[in-house]
């Protein structure tokens, strides 16, 4: 069965039609990405799927669950984690008690293993030495970092990741990537937007192209970015 599947979600702003019919299925430990042009409706995607924006039509569904009228909250706790575009941490905690937030609001930890959990994923994603420093001031590559490691406190089974390889250099974007790897490789089901798409192509099994909140194609990436209509319109190759 699915671990999430999306069936014709639609979401309009007034006139403005930013999901249109989007449905697919997403298996338990597979890696989805998603690209698109700005606008198509990438992060009202993710937005749908955790709740944060209403469907106006159309059924979502975690294991086989119809989750369409729940809360972010509820779908949290059903395994649904996230990072925002925008990082959103909590800027007077720390970083340590961002992740403590995450792991016990959001994931259900105990308070016996939340500190645990919480220092495992300050290591893995390289913030072990900024513990105790404040969020609010954090610099981009520290930020960035911060949200991975708030959406793995909430210990998803599925994670979603908003743009999270922007702006980072090359080394860095290689350490994000063999995090993400190692998310994965712990049977994490993963759906990345990524315009970085060297960094995106090495981690997704499918590739998924928005354009006008419509899903224009969906599949092995290769073919994906071999498609004459996909370069036109993302790369802005003429076919
Ligand atoms: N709350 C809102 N009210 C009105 N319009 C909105 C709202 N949220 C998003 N939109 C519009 O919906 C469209 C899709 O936005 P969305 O952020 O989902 O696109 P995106 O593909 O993630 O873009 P980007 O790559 O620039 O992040 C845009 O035209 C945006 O202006």
């Amino acid at each position: 069965m699915p671990i999430l599947s999306l069936n014709s979600v639609s979401k309009s702003y007034g006139a403005l039609k930013v999901t249109d019919a989007v449905s697919f299925d997403l298996e338990p430990g597979e890696a989805l990405g998603i690209i698109g042009p700005n606008g198509a409706g990438k992060s009202t995607l993710f937005n749908l799927i955790t709740g944060n924006v209403r469907a106006d039509a159309g059924r979502i569904q975690i294991d086989g669950r119809d989750v369409t009228g729940e809360t972010p909250m509820q779908r949290c706790a059903s395994g649904i984690g996230r990072s925002f575009q925008i990082p959103q941490p909590f800027g007077h905690l720390s970083l340590y008690e961002n992740l403590l937030v995450a792991a016990r609001f959001g994931g259900g930890a105990t308070a016996q293993d939340a500190p645990r959990l919480c220092l495992d994923i300050l290591a893995r994603t390289g913030l072990a030495a900024a513990a105790n420093s404040l969020s609010g001031a954090l610099p981009l590559l520290q930020r960035k970092r911060l949200e991975l490691a708030r959406a793995m406190a909430t210990r998803p089974r599925v994670i979603l990741l908003d743009e999270i390889a922007g702006g980072l250099t090359d080394a860095e974007c290689v350490e994000l990537v063999a995090t993400i790897k190692s998310i994965h490789a712990e049977g994490t089901a993963i759906i990345w937007i990524e315009h970085v798409l060297h960094a995106l192509t090495s981690v997704v099994q499918r590739l998924m192209v928005l354009n006008f909140g419509r899903m224009l194609m969906l599949g092995e990436p290769g073919k994906v970015m071999s498609s004459p209509e996909v370069r036109e319109i993302y790369l802005g190759i003429e076919a």
